[in-house]
Order: structure tokens, then C-alpha cells, then sequence
């Protein structure tokens, strides 16, 4: 959907032609609520709002959607917003009971036949009994794919009484996060197709640091001269990094006047993006003791008072001017945890309830631009869109990445993950929170209940000083509070001014505001973990509430994932941390299922993640299991020649086969698929592993999880392409690189044992351990090519010699076990 005129029209004769009570009986699983009984905000009918497009062809569209309103509105027929489309997908079920089957029939005939079998054969049933486990979680994730599909154009009926919506971008280090992407962020999202009067964005910056203030400075001056111009010409890509580097965004317009636009606002973003990058090179980026920057003078990056500064504001309310954009860089003090993300968009939220309390709040991550214009349209069809009383908490957008490698050599694009576990989780209570690229209903962080409850020791309303104790100290705050809690938005004197609330905003800015409150227990982001965002999703489905993927074409908003080696394992090692911290706390889905409204299947989903963090163990020695045998002259798969291997066969086939098809389905190539195999097994073995150490240490006392913030690629910020490293496997000194190292010199060792036995006409039938052997040698080819390479993309010697240790210590007990 496009939101210029002629489309619009089209789009208004096509709904009128269209028997309309069609739309209402066409799919009995349609959930989309009828428009009438959205509650649109009360608080926001400013008189001063108009068009954005205003010419004649947007006179006649102004016209044919009066016509169409009152039409819809004068009897009980009205449109839905969104429809939920459930997906036929009838030969995945049956694949997918298949491998249930048989995983079964193994684990009975391991079960019948434990007796005559040693020791392997029972590590074996265990290390099977937990993949049917995890087969199980998958199977019921996946079996009820639904996709929702949105009509934004239907909104267009209430342009007047759209929503307003807060945004929210943070960035916390402006080395690993190069400000010019944080900026990129920030221009896709000033430009959206929506009344600029009801929206504001939020920037929140950790690092405190002047060159990201400086950086916004300088891109509030271009977005006055970018927006105009998206908006004119109906732009696609509004993160001007894209636009114009971008070899498939290439210019949609041969006229001499659009030409020469393009030109002058390429030429105006190149100037901006030499300013930033000149900054950067200089040790103080810009003259502090000028008056906008002289708050960042003397000052420590961990211990600060709370700068928070007004960019741009939309005085005039003007819908096709621009959004308010405000910085904010909340106080640190080393005295206080600071939370990391969670404890900063709970600042925001904060700031943004004082600043102009939007009732839907937007947030991303600095490395998400937004790249669809018209998402807030269409996410607001999903949370405008429902039925009363069954409202979605947040729409989500899955996290899709720009500049993907080819083939996704370090299996981090998650692409065929999304797609059949989201969808499936879709069908449930809903996706989980990612973290970036969501909608949210503000009264939902606020701690609200579907049933339009509280809960603050026992589930009652909230008095003055319940709302005191739960939100903090603020007055003008907690009459913000009170007005979301009560369906109102925005502040009582709307039109506001943002001056006016600078003092309260600094006020829920500080670092003791939090203290004795509930804010990062029962209220906004949830503390306690380094994946936040899954521990927020969680704590919002346990009340109850259902969530939806929004998920329009072309995709919301793309990232940037890490194009290295180390930095992509630094990242999973952080979530999975973060994922076993929940799973080890009362968080725990399984408590949430039983003490409060998480359903159960929606419980087994979260599993499916949650249980990353202890694949591992199983994985491990299973994968040991093989090397093991051959050197102890083992066995733990059944012989050739007996029928029982034959199941073992038909599930390796059949499993591997299934998932390849699923990745084929969808587009992607073999190769995507065996790079995602075997990056999976390489990241269970490094990353998920010192994940698991690390919620160890930390349960120990021992550890204290942080945030490792994870570097973010400028190449393609900056326009040149010196990439070279890209998708290829790099090593550096970090233990995460020694079980998987070792790992491979056990195999290796077995490879040779196999061969001698083989040479030496012993060969008893252990065809599967050796077809096992091979296997794993092939997934972790990049670890067996690394042992021979130099510098970053070899194995460093230290790393070596450890492993060799370990796996020399392996070996001798398996010979022990052997003679013995
Ligand atoms: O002290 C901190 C640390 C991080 N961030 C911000 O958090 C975001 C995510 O950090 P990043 O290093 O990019 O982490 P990723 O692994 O890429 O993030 C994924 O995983 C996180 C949870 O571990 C989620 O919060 C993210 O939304 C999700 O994209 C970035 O905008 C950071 O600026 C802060 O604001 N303050
Ligand atoms: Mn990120």
C-alpha cells in the first residue's frame, strides 16, 4: 500500500465497488474486530490536523472517504483491519509425527535392548530422550502456522483519530555503534507516513557521548530538507544509507526536476555523513563550551547527571511537518545498576510519559532502520484492529537483516527459524518480544492485565499512593500514568509544549528514581537478564495478554547482523545467558503456566528458547559418543545387518531431508541449509556452552552477566565495501574456540583408529560410529580447516595446545575403559 493519492483513490473505488459485507463473511477465521469498536484515543482531536498529501487528487480521496465513512458508519457493517490467515501445511505435519514416530520406536528398542548393551547404550537413550523432548517443542510450535494480514489503507477512514506513537532508538557506545548508522536509524523513522504531529522519537545514548549528540544535531538539519523529499516523492527506502547505496534503489523518477533533487539530497547527506565522519576522527568531536554541547563537558560516561536535550519540535502540531526528536542520556552513577537496554527504555518510557505520552510505543535497536514507511500503519491495523477485550499487547516484526551473506555462512539470519517456528508461535499466544522492531501498548508495560486490572500485591485498581509506590515519586509523571491507565493519552493540556515538561522528564530520568518502585519487576522493560526482551514477552504472556507478528511486505525494518565469526559466537554466548537466566529464575515458564495465564503450549514455545542453553550437554555427548566407541571398541548404534539400524537411517534421512526441503520451500539454497546444520552444531559447542558456564558462575556468585554490546558493520554506512573477511570463519585467543577444537582431535583420532582397524582386517561392524565420525568432521570443517590455517582465520597455538590436552586426557580414559 502506498500512501499517495492515486492509490488511494483506487483504493477507495475498489472498497466501494466491493459488496462490503464480503469482507465481513470471507474468512470465518478472521479475527479482525469490527472497526467500530476501536478505541480510539479521546484526548486526540486536534482540530489543526490535516492531509499530508493536500492537492486535488487528495481533495477527491478526502471526499469518496467521508462518503465511505458515513456509509460504514450508518450500519452495523464496518471493515476489518486484519485478517488471520491460518497456512495449510499438512506435509510438514506429516514429517514432522514421522521423525516423532520413530524417535520413539528408537527409544523403545534402546529401552527393550538396555540389558545386553554397555554403557553407551544408556548415555545414548538419554541423549535421545531429550532431542524427542526438544522434537516435541518444535512439533508443537510449529503445528499451527497463522499469518496476519493487515488492510492499512482501512485506517485511512480515521486519519484524523489515528493514535499517536512514541519511538524509541538506543545506542550505547559510539565505536561499536557507529553514530552515522544510529542517524540512518533515526531519518527512517522521522520520515514515516504518518501524521508527524503524533509522532516523537526518542533517543536514548549510554555512552553519553557529545558525537552522537553532535551526529543528531546534524541530522536533524538534513531531515528538514530528507522528509520533504521522501515524503514528495514517494521514496521507499527512508535511511538515506540505503537509498543511495543501495545498487537495487536505484532512482524510480526520470524526470529533470526529481533528477536534480536526487542529486542535491545525495549531495546534502554526503556532506552530512563527512561532517560525522570528521567528527569521529577527532578526540573531542565538536567546541564543548559552546552553548548546546557545553552539558557533555567534564563529564564521565559512567557517572553523569541526566542530559536531555529537545532536537526538533513540531510546535505548530503541523501533520506533514516533522516529529519531535528528543536525546536523552539518563544519569549514571556508579552507585546504581543501570540495567543496561532494559534500564534505558525504561528511562525513556518515563521521559516520553512526561514528554507527550503517546499511548503505542515504538521501539528499535540504533542498527534498525525502518524500511517500510507505512509500518506504523500497519501494526496500528493490529492493535486498533481487535475485538475488546482481546486486544494484542505488541505487534511484532521479525528481525530480518540487510546484507545478508550469501548463504549465511555464520548461521545468524535465522531466515527459515522465523519462518516456521514464528509463524507457528503465531498461532499460539503469540511471537516473542525481540527487542527491536515492536509496537507496544503503552498501558501494558504499565503493568495492566487484559481484564483491565492491576497487579500490585493482589490485583486491585490503583490508589494515589499505590501509583506512588509502583511509578515513583513524580507527580506530573503519575498524572500521565493515570491517564493511560485510564484509556486517555497524551497530557491533559494538549497541544503541549515540550519545555514545559523538561523538569519532570529530568526528574524520571535519574538513577535512584527506580528505587522502591516496581519499574523492572512487575513495570516496563524486566531486569534480571541480558535478553530482556524475552523476559518482557514472557512476563506480558504470563498475564495473559496475546501478541501478533506484523509482518507486511517489504519487511518492517532490517538490521545489521555481526559479519564475524567471534563477534556473531560474543552475541549467542549473551543471549543464551541471558535465556538460561530466566529459565533458572522464577520466571520460568513452567511456573508462569501454572501460577498465572501462560498457556501451556505457549510455555513449551518459550522452551524452545530457552532450552538453547542446554542443548549442549546432550549435543556433546552425542557427538562424543562415536569417537568414543571407535576407540574403545564400543558401540552405541545398533549393527548394520540388524533391522534396528534401519530406523536410525530413516531418521537421520528423513530428518535432514525435511529440513532441507523446509529451507527450500521458502527460497533459500542447500548451501543456506548446510551452513545453518552445521553452524549449529558449532555454535551449541562454543557459544551456548560458555553461556551455560556463565549462568553457572553466576548462580555461583561468582559472575555477574553484563551486556556486551555487539559491533556493528559501517561498511555499508560509509558506502565502501572493503568487507573482505566477510562470511569467513575467524578465530581469535578466546576459550569459547577450545570444547569445539578438541572435539575435532578426538574425531580425528578416531578417523585414524577407524582406518588402522580397518587395515588391520578388524573391521567389526561399527559402519554407523564411523558414518557418525565423518559427520561430524564435516560440521565442524571450518575448526578442522582452522588447525592448519595462520593468523586470524587459524586456530591460535594456545588454543591448540589446550585442546590437545583435554583431548589427549579423552582418549586415555577411553583406552582405559577399553582394557578394562
Ligand atoms: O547498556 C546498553 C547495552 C545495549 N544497549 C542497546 O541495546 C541494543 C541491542 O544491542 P546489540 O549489541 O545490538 O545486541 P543484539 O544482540 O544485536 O540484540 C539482540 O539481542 C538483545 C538481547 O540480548 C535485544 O535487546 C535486541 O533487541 C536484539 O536485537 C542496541 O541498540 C544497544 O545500543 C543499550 O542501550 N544500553
Ligand atoms: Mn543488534
Amino acid at each position: 500500500m502506498e500512501l499517495d493519492a492515486d492509490r488511494f483513490i483506487k483504493g477507495m473505488e475498489s472498497v466501494m465497488r466491493r459488496p462490503v459485507h464480503e469482507d465481513v463473511t470471507a474468512d470465518v477465521d478472521s479475527e479482525g474486530g469490527s472497526s467500530s469498536d476501536m478505541d480510539f484515543d479521546e484526548s486526540e482531536g486536534d482540530s489543526n490536523v490535516a492531509y499530508p498529501y493536500e492537492d486535488k487528487r487528495c481533495a477527491k480521496a478526502r471526499c469518496y472517504c467521508t462518503i465511505v465513512l458515513r456509509f460504514l458508519m450508518a450500519g452495523p457493517i464496518s471493515l476489518p483491519l486484519y485478517e488471520k490467515l491460518p497456512q495449510k501445511n499438512t506435509v510438514q505435519r506429516v514429517l514432522d509425527v514421522t521423525i516423532f514416530v520413530l524417535l520413539l520406536t528408537l527409544l523403545a528398542y534402546r529401552i527393550l535392548s538396555l540389558k545386553s548393551n554397555g554403557f553407551s547404550w544408556f548415555f545414548a537413550l538419554l541423549c535421545e530422550s531429550w532431542f524427542t523432548f526438544v522434537w516435541v517443542v518444535i512439533l508443537s510450535s510449529k503445528w499451527n502456522p497463522v499469518v496476519y494480514r493487515t488492510y492499512p489503507e482501512r485506517l485511512l477512514f480515521w486519519i484524523d483519530e489515528l493514535p499517536p506513537v512514541d519511538m524509541f532508538v538506543t545506542t550505547a557506545d559510539p565505536t561499536l555503534e557507529p553514530p552515522i548508522i544510529t542517524v540512518n536509524t533515526v531519518l527512517s523513522l522521522l520520515a514515516f507516513d504518518y501524521p508527524a504531529n503524533k509522532l516523537a522519537c526518542y533517543v536514548s545514548d549510554d555512552g553519553c557521548s557529545p558525537l552522537t549528540f553532535y551526529a543528531l544535531l546534524e541530522a536533524s538539519k538534513f531531515a528538514k530538507l530528507w522528509v520533504p523529499f521522501c515524503k514528495k516523492y514517494g521514496i521507499h527506502t527512508r535511511a538515506p544509507f540505503r537509498y543511495f547505496y543501495d545498487e537495487e534503489e536505484s532512482p524510480h523518477d526520470n524526470s529533470t526536476e526529481f533528477i536534480r533533487e536526487y542529486t542535491k539530497m545525495k549531495d546534502e547527506y554526503e556532506v552530512l555523513r563527512r561532517k560525522i565522519e570528521d567528527a569521529t576522527e577527532k578526540s573531542i568531536p565538536c567546541d564543548l563550551s559552546s552553548e548546546e554541547f557545553v552539558a557533555f563537558s567534564d563529564i564521565e560516561r559512567r557517572n553523569h547527571p541526566s542530559i536531555i536535550k529537545v532536537i526538533l519540535e513540531n510546535k505548530e502540531g503541523l501533520v506533514d511537518g516533522l516529529p519531535h526528536l528528543i536525546y536523552v542520556s539518563r544519569e549514571k552513577c556508579p552507585k546504581y545498576p543501570h540495567h543496561y537496554k532494559a534500564g534505558a527504555l525504561n528511562v525513556l518510557t518515563r521521559v516520553s510519559g512526561a514528554m507527550t505520552n503517546a499511548p503505542f510505543i515504538l521501539n528499535v535497536d540504533c542498527d534498525m532502520y525502518a524500511n517500510n514507511s507505512q509500518i506504523v500503519f500497519h501494526a496500528m491495523c493490529l492493535l486498533l484492529g481487535c475485538k475488546k477485550g482481546q486486544d494484542f499487547a505488541f505487534a511484532q516484526s521479525p528481525q530480518i537483516f540487510y546484507d545478508g551473506l550469501k548463504d549465511d555462512p555464520l548461521g545468524n539470519q535465522l531466515v527459515a527459524t522465523q519462518k516456521y517456528i514464528g509463524e507457528g508461535i503465531s498461532g499460539l499466544q503469540g511471537p516473542y518480544y525481540s527487542g527491536t522492531g515492536c509496537f507496544h501498548r503503552r498501558k501494558v508495560l504499565y503493568g495492566l492485565w487484559p481484564d483491565g486490572c492491576m497487579e500490585t500485591g493482589g490485583r486491585s485498581k490503583l490508589t494515589d499512593e499505590g501509583l506512588r509506590q509502583s511509578f515513583g515519586h513524580s507527580r506530573e509523571f503519575s498524572k500521565t500514568v493515570e491517564r493511560i491507565l485510564s484509556g486517555l493519552s497524551g497530557k491533559a493540556d494538549c497541544p503541549y509544549d515540550l519545555s514545559s515538561s523538561a523538569e519532570a522528564a529530568n526528574q524520571v530520568a535519574d538513577c535512584g528514581y527506580e528505587c522502591g518502585t516496581s519499574w523492572g519487576t512487575k513495570i516496563g522493560w524486566i531486569y534480571g537478564s541480558t535478553s530482556e526482551d524475552v523476559l518482557t514477552g514472557l512476563k506480558i504472556h504470563a498475564r495473559g495478554w496475546r501478541s501478533a507478528e506484523c509482518k507486511p511486505d517489504p519487511p518492517a525494518f532490517l538490521g545489521c547482523a555481526p559479519s564475524g565469526g567471534p563477534a556473531s559466537l560474543t552475541q549467542q554466548k549473551r543471549w543464551v545467558t541471558g535465556l538460561l537466566e530466566i529459565l533458572f529464575s522464577k520466571n520460568n515458564p513452567f511456573i508462569a503456566t501454572l501460577t498465572a495465564k501462560l498457556q501451556f503450549r505457549q510455555c513449551l514455545a518459550y522452551m524452545y528458547i530457552l532450552s538453547w542453553g542446554l542443548r549442549w550437554i546432550p549435543e556433546l555427548c552425542y557427538i562424543a559418543l562415536p569417537a568414543y566407541c571407535i576407540i574403545a571398541n564400543s558401540h552405541f548404534l545398533p549393527k548394520v545387518e540388524e533391522p534396528a539400524f534401519l530406523i536410525l537411517a530413516a531418521l537421520f534421512a528423513i530428518y535432514n531431508l525435511h529440513s532441507l526441503l523446509e529451507y527450500c520451500r521458502i527460497g533459500l539454497s542447500i548451501r543456506t541449509w548446510w551452513n545453518n546444520q552445521r553452524m549449529g552444531r558449532i555454535i551449541t559447542m562454543t557459544a551456548w556452552f560458555f553461556g551455560f558456564l556463565n549462568v553457572i558462575l553466576k548462580l555461583l556468585g561468582l559472575f555477574e552477566a553484563v551486556f556486551e554490546v555487539t559491533q556493528k558493520n559501517q561498511s555499508s554506512a560509509s558506502g565502501d565495501d572493503n568487507h573482505k573477511d566477510a562470511g569467513r570463519f575467524t578465530f581469535n585467543e578466546s576459550p569459547i574456540f577450545v570444547p569445539a577444537t578438541t572435539l575435532v582431535l578426538v574425531h580425528l583420532v578416531a578417523m585414524v583408529k577407524a582406518l588402522l582397524n580397518l587395515t588391520h582386517g578388524r573391521h567389526e561392524s561399527r559402519i554407523g560410529e564411523v558414518i557418525c565420525n565423518v559427520w561430524v568432521l564435516l560440521c565442524f570443517l571450518p575448526f578442522l580447516k582452522g588447525l592448519f590455517k595462520k593468523g586470524k582465520y587459524g586456530i591460535p597455538s594456545s588454543t591448540i595446545c589446550k585442546s590437545a590436552a583435554l583431548a589427549a586426557v579423552f582418549v586415555h580414559l577411553c583406552e582405559r575403559v577399553s582394557i578394562a
